[in-house]
């Protein structure tokens, strides 16, 4: 994972170039693309050779957010996802244990996503909800299974202040609470004051070293130095479910950003299931199978359920059995 602790020119035009590279909206070097296509080959080209390899094995899909399930929009408030992928998720909810694993907070994914029968994994994974069966959201506080990181609460409300105060005079720059993490957004800021707002933020960063910083999507995220990721995220869900130990599962990770990458980091070293990184252009990664965007995410998943109700009923009832003995009283 990147930090941007660095001083001088070269790492500030490294920390640009990464910046932009972060939401491309083409792929700069064509040549790249058929070695891409080889190595990390569409995840909707290969379907029957993924649930292949998932037989006789629980599937549990972990989903982040921004990016997969909802397009990249310029203001962070109006990601909103369609009505057919909630349609999709609600479905594949009923065959698989389903997570959403987001840098934002779980309220604010839950927000979007207002299905309680999913697990939520918000702010990078260090605050973790179990499925409700409540319908109203304020009943998702019940379903607290773990938070990494609550010990960091008032110094990351401290920093958000902070942050919202040294940052105001940048035009199009926006601090995002996302209860255990900040993001600082540089989408709407206009390139030449890129850096200028990355030194405000490192200026601020210096005096917390117990926070760190780390990029995402034309974002710096800010959170707390543990050792706490989404891919530990993904490990405690899968232990939460009685996999822990256990080769009887099949986790499908799905996700576009680098902090992602921490995730397929995890199964491919549990040498366990897939990881689906959603991109259009070629990008370095630990995934398997790529999709293009949103859409082809939720034709995917719209497959795996097709394919569920096709296979076995004795299979199917002992997903759902399973799922129920895990769903919060
Ligand atoms: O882990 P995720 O669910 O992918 O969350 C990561 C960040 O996503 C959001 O920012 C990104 O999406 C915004 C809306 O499309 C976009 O404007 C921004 O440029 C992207 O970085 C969210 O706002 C952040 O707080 C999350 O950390």
């Amino acid at each position: 994972m990147k930090t941007l602790m660095g001083k001088g020119d070269a790492k500030v035009n490294t920390f640009i170039d990464s910046m932009r590279a972060s939401s491309p909206t083409r792929a700069e070097n064509q040549d790249q693309v058929p070695t891409w296509i080889f190595y990390n080959p569409s995840a909707l080209k290969m379907f029957e050779e993924i649930v292949y390899n998932s037989r006789g094995k629980q599937i549990v899909t972990f989903l982040d957010y921004d990016g997969t399930l909802s397009p990249i929009v310029s203001d962070p408030d109006k990601a909103f996802m369609t009505e057919k992928m909630r349609a999709t998720l609600k479905d594949i909810a009923m065959h698989f244990p389903t997570a959403i694993v987001s840098g934002r907070s779980v309220d604010k994914v839950y927000n979007f996503v207002q299905l309680t029968e999913l697990y939520y994994a918000g702010s990078h994974g260090m605050d973790i909800r179990g499925p409700t069966k409540s319908r109203s959201h304020k009943k998702i506080n019940e379903g607290v299974l773990f938070q990494a990181a609550s010990q960091f609460l008032p110094m990351i409300n401290e920093v958000y202040k902070i942050l919202v105060e040294k940052t105001k005079s940048v035009q199009g720059a926006m601090v995002e609470s996302n209860k255990f993490c900040l993001s600082v957004h540089f989408r709407c800021v206009d390139e030449k004051n890129w850096a200028a707002l990355a030194e405000k933020v490192r200026l601020v960063l210096n005096e917390y070293p117990k926070l760190r910083i780390t990029q995402g999507r034309k974002v710096l995220e800010i959170r707390p130095s543990i050792k706490w990721d989404k891919g530990k995220a993904l490990d405690f869900v899968l232990e939460s479910l009685g996999y822990n130990n256990s080769n009887n599962v099949f986790p499908i990770y799905i996700g576009d950003d680098r902090t992602d990458e921490d995730a397929f980091k995890v199964l491919s070293s549990r040498s366990q299931g897939v990881g689906i990184l959603v991109s259009q252009i070629p990008k370095e990664t630990n995934a398997s199978y790529t999709l293009q965007d949103p859409s082809e995410v939720e034709q995917f998943l719209h497959r795996l359920v097709e394919w569920r109700r096709k296979s076995s009923h004795s299979h199917k009832l002992y997903v759902v059995d399973n799922f129920k003995k895990l769903t919060l009283p």
